[in-house]
């Protein structure tokens, strides 16, 4: 279960389980297309399920605490959105 705090810094749990295996695609996440290229270059055909749910939450400006495997994908699942924040302030539209 990953839990955010809310305006009032109270948790929210966005509800996962272990059998949920939506899939999605990094283009669908809302990611820049300079980091839609980068990911395909390291040939990630698809987001892992802790990307999937992360990610959009993250480009929200939501903060986010979550849990799963080692291995999993948390590292890209954080810096992605890290990234886009950084290519919009530089390249605003
Ligand atoms: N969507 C993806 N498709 C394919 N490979 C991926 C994807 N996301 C990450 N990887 C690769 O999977 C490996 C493990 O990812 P990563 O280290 O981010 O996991 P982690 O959950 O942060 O692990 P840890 O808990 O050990 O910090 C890395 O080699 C990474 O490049």
């Amino acid at each position: 279960m990953k839990r955010k705090l809310n305006e009032d810094d109270v948790p929210t749990a966005v509800n996962t389980s272990a059998g949920d295996h939506s899939t999605t695609t990094f283009s669908a996440l809302g990611l820049d297309s300079r980091l839609l290229q980068a990911v395909a270059k390291e040939n990630f055909s698809s987001p892992t399920l802790v990307q999937s749910r992360a990610i959009p939450l993250a480009l929200e400006g939501k903060d986010i605490l979550t849990r799963s495997k080692t291995g999993s994908g948390k590292t890209a699942a954080y810096i992605l959105p890290i990234l886009q924040s950084m290519l919009q302030r530089k390249d605003p539209e």
